[in-house]
C-alpha cells in the first residue's frame, strides 16, 4: 500500500501524523502493535477532511475514540488510525425537544429501568463533538448546571464510541438521550434522528453502515447538578473494583430468559464466569480474568492480544460446555487477529 498521496494531502491540510506508531497507548487495554500511520485530530473539520482524504486515496482508516472497547492486533493496523479528540460543545438555544425512545424500556421490565433523575421538565439540547470523553463532558456540563450523564460516570468512552455501541450505564442507554446526530456518510454530512440508529443492546446501525459520528445533539437537563454529582460519585464507587487496563465487560449479560432458565440470581456474566465457571483469576500470559469483576480481562503488564483472545476462547468453551450458551464478545477487534 502506498501512503504517499495521503501523506501529501494530510501535510497540505496541516494535519500532523506519525509513521509506524504504537496504538497501545491510545487504548485502555494498552495492547496492540503499530499503525502504519496515526494522526490525532482536534476538531470536526479535521476529522471530516482526514476521512475524505483517506477515501479519495483508498487508504483504510479506523477511528479510535476512548479506545475503551477495542482489542488491537499485536501486528498493528495497515492504514491510518485516527484518534478523535474533537471536543467542542454548544447549547442549542430554542431547539425543539423531540419524543425519545428508550432501548432500556424495550429490553428490561419497566419497573427495573433506572431513569436519570426523574424530574426532567427543564430539558436542553446540547450539540457535542464526537471526540470528547464522557467524564470530561459530564464535568464541564455540571459546571454550567446541566445534568443527565451521571449514570455513565467513570466510563472512558467518547461520544462517538458511545453512540456506535449504544453505551449503557445502569439501565440507561446513551442512545436514549440522542435527539439528532450529524454523520459523515459517503463523503456527505447528514442529519439523522434517533430512530435512524435502530439502537439496541450494544448495537447501532453504524455497525452496518460504517458512517462516522461527527456530533450528537443530546437531550439533557437544565439543573439538578448537585443531585447529579452525588449520583455520579455513587456510580464511580460502584465501579471501583473494575480494572483500568481492560476493555470493559467482554460479553453481554444474560437475557432475562437465559437467566430464568438457568435459575441464576443475576443476569451478570461476571457472576457466571466467577461462580458458575470458576474462572476468576485465570491467567494466560499477561492477561487475567479480573479478581475485581470476572466479566473483565485485565492486562497485568505485558499482555498481548493473543493472550486476551486465548482467554476469551477459554471462557466461551467453558460456557458452552456448562450452560449450552454461545457467548458473543462485545468488543471490537482492530487489525488482523488469529
Ligand atoms: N459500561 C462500562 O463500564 C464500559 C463501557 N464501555 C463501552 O465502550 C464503548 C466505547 O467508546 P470509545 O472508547 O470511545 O470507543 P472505541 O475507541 O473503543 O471504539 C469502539 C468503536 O466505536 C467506533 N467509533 C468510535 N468513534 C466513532 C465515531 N466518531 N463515529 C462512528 N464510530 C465510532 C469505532 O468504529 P469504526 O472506526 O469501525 O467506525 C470502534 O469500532 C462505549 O460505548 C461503551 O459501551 C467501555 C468501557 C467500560
Ligand atoms: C462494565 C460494563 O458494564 C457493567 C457495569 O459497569 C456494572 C455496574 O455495576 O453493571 C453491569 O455489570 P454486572 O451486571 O456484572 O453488575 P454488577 O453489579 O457488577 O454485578 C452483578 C452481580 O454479579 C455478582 N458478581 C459480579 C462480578 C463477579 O466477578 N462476581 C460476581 O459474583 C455481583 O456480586 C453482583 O451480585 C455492566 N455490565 C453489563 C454487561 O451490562 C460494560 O458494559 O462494559
Amino acid at each position: 500500500m502506498s501512503y504517499q498521496a495521503l501523506i501529501e494531502r494530510l501535510t497540505s491540510l496541516g494535519i500532523s501524523f506519525q509513521r509506524d506508531c504504537p496504538i497501545a497507548p491510545h487504548t485502555t487495554f494498552r495492547i496492540g502493535g503499530e499503525a502504519d500511520l496515526l494522526c490525532v485530530i482536534e476538531s470536526l473539520p479535521e476529522l471530516h477532511d482526514t476521512i475524505i482524504a483517506c477515501n479519495s486515496h483508498h487508504i483504510p482508516y479506523k477511528i479510535i475514540g476512548g479506545g475503551s472497547n477495542i482489542l488491537v492486533s499485536d501486528k498493528g493496523y495497515r492504514g491510518l488510525i485516527i484518534i478523535n479528540k474533537a471536543k467542542d460543545w454548544e447549547i442549542l438555544e430554542d431547539a425543539e425537544i423531540p419524543e425519545l425512545k428508550s432501548t432500556a424500556l424495550a429490553r428490561h421490565r419497566a419497573e427495573d429501568v433506572v431513569t436519570p433523575l426523574e424530574e426532567r421538565q427543564n430539558k436542553v439540547i446540547v450539540r457535542i463533538a464526537s471526540g470528547i470523553k464522557i467524564p470530561t463532558l459530564m464535568n464541564q456540563l455540571l459546571k454550567v448546571d446541566i445534568s443527565g450523564l451521571e449514570l455513565f460516570a467513570g466510563i472512558p468512552a467518547t461520544v462517538g464510541g458511545a453512540t456506535y455501541m449504544n453505551m449503557h450505564g445502569a439501565k440507561l442507554f446513551f442512545g436514549d438521550l440522542i435527539a439528532q446526530a450529524q454523520l459523515l456518510s459517503n463523503g456527505e454530512v447528514k442529519n439523522v434522528s434517533q430512530e435512524y440508529f435502530q439502537f439496541d443492546y450494544d448495537y447501532s446501525i453504524l455497525h452496518e453502515t460504517q458512517e462516522t459520528v461527527l456530533s450528537c445533539d443530546l437531550v439533557l437537563t437544565q439543573g439538578q447538578s448537585k443531585e447529579a454529582k452525588a449520583l455520579a460519585k455513587e456510580w464511580i464507587m460502584k465501579k471501583k473494583n473494575q480494572p483500568q487496563r481492560s476493555a470493559g465487560c467482554l460479553f453481554h449479560n444474560l437475557t432475562n430468559e437465559q437467566q430464568e432458565k438457568l435459575g441464576y440470581p443475576t443476569p451478570s456474566i461476571g457472576y457466571v464466569i466467577d461462580k458458575v465457571l470458576g474462572l476468576k483469576g485465570k491467567t494466560i500470559g499477561g492477561a487475567k480474568i479480573s479478581e475485581g469483576h470476572a466479566a473483565f480481562i485485565e492486562n497485568t503488564g505485558k499482555a498481548t492480544a493473543e493472550d486476551v483472545l486465548k482467554l476469551i476462547n477459554e471462557i466461551k468453551k467453558q460456557m458452552l460446555l456448562k450452560t449450552g450458551i454461545v457467548l458473543q464478545s462485545e468488543i471490537e477487534f482492530v487489525g488482523e487477529l488469529n
